[in-house]
């Protein structure tokens, strides 16, 4: 109301002629309404009481006339509509289209784009409508109701003694709930268009939840939209209801306060004509005025509020990376939470070797003997706004204590009581036959799946569900299906930097993960990618690169080297391995596997973890899976 009525007021006082014809026209309508009731109770009392039946044929005659010369005039009124609301109509398209070209030109394209093309159709025509619809509510609400009471006074003036307080007492209770149910009715649209974007979202992305394993996210997400749109619906039906008492007091009272008043009436001189005249006041023009006026106001109205609020309010910049699916953003930890500082470890003292406290339970893994701390990486982003509060630095990079997870109630724990420490700084490789659980155990540590029973620790804090969790942007999970986006390949690759990098940054990611011979072959960091156009191994490197760019302490590798050759792969894994963090990668080839610090070895029984060639002594499984390595891998 505040933004749209100082807008109102003049549009209304530019178009006084119009307004006063609708009010001449409208008058006419009111003498209708005035004689509908006058002539019935003419009828009655001067003429079929009275034996003169003629003369109450007359007055009948005289209000079906009057209903007649009312038609004629509601005619004239939806002539002078047309000039009341198309000019509504014109300016606001003029308004939409000038803010979308201005929004263009500013090279915000896209997104404002579609919205425009939305205003400029739908929403334009809904604000006409609406408001066609209101004038019309409204008018005949005031003019019909000063009929009535007009009548009434002529009839009698006790009558409006009846009539008046319940008509003023159900006026002012709908008048009071306006605001409030405005305001459901705008957290309803709200939670509608939240929900709708988040479906749109998810539907264009589903692929990639499902390669990225975020279904129970993604379904998490949108579960406590539909809760919310639940709650809105539920106070909206509340404040609904409160609009039905108001017309029950206003427009239904008086009649049953007439008729119980009637001996009352009586004795003051009241005749059964003005009896039976105000009755038909109040049930045949009162009584629907009301109901139009109440049902109008209350859902047309609110609607046009907030419709004319978006036409005419600020646009909307659009998100970065708006178009992309949220629940895939959240897979892949996006920077929003800030820049990470550079990186602890990379200043830090080599860690203290780790005492090896041996296997603490079934799944005991500890930290190797002096995990090395990585050498300076490149630059790391200033810190940027709302970055988490620093993590305990002398704390370990991951740390899981009796971690157990299943899928089910009462399905196999895939992960038992696993115990693992992994320092700062430390590249892991986990390793382990095909669905044995290692994805699982990636799912957990990037806090996309919840353990069952156990602590799971990163930098000393507890992980959360990405979307909850103020330290997402410390972690970093690339899965195998890489999620690359139609738009510009700096766009791709500042994905998980909402804050932005410098170029050079950019381009030292770009070099260090071996995407440069691409982004030439491309035309640069600018050029616009297809995704579709591009090789699986390409999809791969720009995710690699998104990643190496981004502010995460902690990088989750799951297979996302598998589309590489083994010299793509063993370049992109160094780069990581370079750079400022932690790092853990799912290995699927043996010259991965040996490149890490430690590798951590699942095998549905025990975990163990050490280094390769300890491993080759001490774990059967890890023997099997070399041998199987072998002959492709080298
Ligand atoms: N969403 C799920 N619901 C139920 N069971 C699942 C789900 N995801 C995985 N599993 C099961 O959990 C076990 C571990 O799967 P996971 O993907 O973690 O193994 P993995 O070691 O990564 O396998 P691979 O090497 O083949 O990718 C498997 O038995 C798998 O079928």
């Amino acid at each position: 109301m505040r933004r749209t009525l100082p807008q109102a007021v003049p549009f209304l006082a530019r178009r006084r002629g119009v307004l006063l014809r609708l009010g001449g026209w409208s008058l006419l309508e009111s003498a209708q309404t005035f004689l509908g009731g006058y002539g019935v109770a003419a009828a009655l009392d001067r003429g079929f009481l009275a034996g003169q039946p003629v003369v109450g044929l007359g007055w009948l005659a005289v209000a079906a006339a009057a209903v007649v010369a009312g038609g004629a005039a509601t005619h004239r009124v939806f002539h002078r509509l047309a000039d009341l609301v198309e000019p509504l109509r014109d300016g606001l398209v003029r308004r939409v289209v000038g803010s979308a070209l201005s929004s263009a030109v500013a090279g915000r394209g896209g997104r404002t784009g579609h919205a425009a093309l939305s205003r400029l159709t739908h929403q334009t025509e809904a604000a006409r409508d609406g408001f066609a619809g209101l004038v019309m509510v409204t008018r005949s609400f005031v003019f019909t109701t000063a009929g009535v009471v007009v009548g009434l006074a002529t009839l009698a003036p006790a009558l409006l003694l009846v009539v008046l307080p319940p008509l003023a007492a159900g006026l002012v209770l709908f008048i009071a709930a306006l605001r409030p149910m405005a305001a459901r009715q705008q957290d309803f649209l709200r939670t509608d268009e939240e929900l709708a974007a988040r479906i749109g979202s998810d539907v264009a992305g589903l692929r990639d939840i499902v390669a990225c394993g975020a279904e129970a996210r993604a379904a998490d997400a949108a579960g406590e939209l539909i809760d919310a749109q639940t709650r809105a619906a539920r106070a909206l039906a509340r404040w609904a209801a409160v609009r039905t008492l108001a017309l029950g007091l206003a427009g239904q009272a008086p009649v049953v306060l007439l008729l119980a008043a009637a001996p009352w009436l009586q004795a003051r001189g009241v005749t059964a004509g003005e009896l039976l005249g105000a009755l038909t006041y109040l049930t045949q023009a009162l009584l629907p005025a009301l109901n139009t006026l109440m049902t109008g106001l209350g859902t047309a109205g609110t609607r046009l509020l907030v419709i004319l609020d978006r036409l005419t309010g600020p646009d909307e910049p659009p998100a970065p990376g708006s178009s992309t699916a949220p629940a895939v953003r959240a897979v892949e930890q996006d920077a929003a939470a800030g820049a990470v500082e550079p990186d602890a470890a990379a200043s830090a003292p080599a860690p203290a070797p780790a005492p090896d406290s041996g296997p603490r339970s079934r799944g005991a893994v500890t930290a190797p003997a002096g995990a090395r701390p990585r050498t300076p990486g490149p630059r790391q982003p200033a810190p940027q706004q709302g970055t988490p509060a620093e993590p305990d630095a002398a704390a370990p990079s991951l740390e899981l204590r009796s971690l157990s997870f299943s899928y089910g109630p009462g399905a196999t724990p895939v992960i038992d009581c696993l115990d693992l420490l992994v320092e700062p700084g430390e590249h892991l490789a986990v390793v382990g036959p095909s669905g044995i659980g290692k994805s699982t155990l990636f799912g957990l540590v990037a806090g996309l799946l919840e353990p069952d029973r156990g602590t799971l620790l990163i930098g000393g804090a507890p992980v959360h569900r990405p979307d909850r969790d103020p330290s997402a942007a410390r972690r970093a999970l690339i899965p195998q299906e890489a999620y690359v986006f139609g738009g510009s390949l700096r766009d791709n690759l500042l994905y998980l930097c909402p804050g932005g990098v410098p170029t050079s940054d950019v381009e030292a990611a770009v070099r260090a993960v071996g995407l440069d011979g691409v982004v030439r072959g491309l035309g640069g960091l600018d050029a616009r990618i297809d995704p579709a156009a591009l090789s699986q191994g390409e999809r791969q490197l720009v995710a690699l690169a998104r990643a190496y760019v981004a502010p995460a302490r902690l990088v989750l590798l799951d297979e996302a080297t598998c589309h590489l050759d083994p010299a793509a792969e063993a370049r992109a894994e160094r780069a990581f391995a370079d750079r400022p963090g932690t790092l853990l990668v799912i290995a699927h080839r043996l010259s991965s596997a040996r490149r890490a610090d430690r590798v951590l070895v699942l095998d549905g029984v025990s975990a163990t973890a050490g280094r390769h060639e300890e491993l080759l002594e001490r774990s059967p499984t890890y023997r099997d899976l070399v041998g199987q390595w072998h002959p492709q891998a080298g």
